[in-house]
């Protein structure tokens, strides 16, 4: 792999919104953001995860959108509109952060990032490959699974002008072989709207991103809600962008934020050809997860 993987240099910025119950009010704002970021120079701009509603099991039916058929009207999902003339009017890629999807066809619900071009095209979706189902007694409890279903592929996304992300979705980011894969198949960054917790914030946000940068020598952005202690579920923030040699080069405290970096492949490059990671692997001794039965594609979403 060489540092072709990014093209040229790119201003990558994350929103820390704040978000709250009024899903119309959620949108209005994180439009004012991505505008400002947009006007900061950002081209590649990233939103939290479920950004347009609160984030919690009993938010999720209530919130959910539905995206298909694709495009959806604007009673379906108002979210993909929204989200769509963001990205065009400011003329930025934007990774959705991720709304509450129910599929007419499967008749589940997802936690769904969509992202899109420069030209309000739709380029990609990714439903959250791993449910958030953790039980810390005293500490937090969080069943995704008793309203969600999983999704079931990697989610890589081409960037004309700058190559490939990936986008996964915050408890993704603690399975390291979806980040490994991505990485191989060629992506620059890996993206990951997420809302991590007080307590898992504290012990794990800032040492996933920073290990699945190292692990795989590229850039990692982690975008979170910003903190409402009045909310169910108080997010961490703390949205970062840590580059291929795990250097954390912004971060955000717990309130709402824009933060931007500029990102080059001269990093990545330089990155690997000083710790030589990608000619070293011992295929002979274990196997390359990267290599065969990779699911990318999910017909219809
Ligand atoms: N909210 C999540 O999906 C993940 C999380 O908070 C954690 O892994 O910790």
């Amino acid at each position: 792999m060489s540092s072709s993987v990014l093209k040229k240099p790119v201003k990558l910025s994350c929103i820390q919104l704040a978000s709250g119950a009024d899903k119309a009010a959620n949108l209005k704002h994180a439009a004012s953001q991505v505008a400002k970021a947009a006007q900061a120079g950002s081209n590649i701009v990233v939103l939290p995860e479920c950004f347009n509603s609160p984030y919690g099991c009993q938010y999720f039916p209530d919130y959910a959108e539905t995206l298909l058929p694709s495009p959806p009207t604007r009673e379906q999902s108002p979210s993909y509109h929204a989200l769509s003339a963001m990205a065009s009017e400011n003329k930025i890629y934007l990774v959705g952060g991720s709304i509450p999807e129910f599929s007419p066809d499967t008749k589940k619900h997802y936690n769904t990032s969509l992202i899109f071009g420069p030209d309000g095209k739709l380029l990609g979706t990714h439903r959250k490959v791993h449910l958030f189902d953790i039980d810390i007694p005293g500490k937090i409890t969080f069943k995704e699974s008793e309203v969600l279903s999983p999704g079931n592929k990697v989610t890589l996304v081409d960037l004309p002008e700058y190559g490939t992300i990936a986008v996964a979705i915050c408890y993704d980011v603690r399975f390291p072989e979806l980040a490994m894969i991505a990485a191989r198949k060629g992506a620059f960054a890996l993206i990951y709207p997420g809302a991590f917790n007080l307590t898992t914030g504290a012990l794990h946000w800032k040492l996933l991103a920073q290990g699945r940068a190292v692990d795989n020598q590229i850039y990692v952005a982690m975008c979170s809600p910003a903190r409402d202690m009045s909310a169910s579920y108080n997010a961490w923030g703390h949205s970062m962008i840590v580059d291929p040699m795990a250097k954390v080069l912004v971060e955000a405290e717990e309130k709402e934020a824009i933060i931007e970096a500029e990102i080059e492949g001269g990093a990545i490059a330089e990155a690997r050809k000083n710790i030589p990671l990608n000619t070293q692997r011992r295929f002979d001794v274990y196997t390359d997860v990267s290599a065969s039965g990779v699911k990318f594609e999910e017909p219809g979403l």
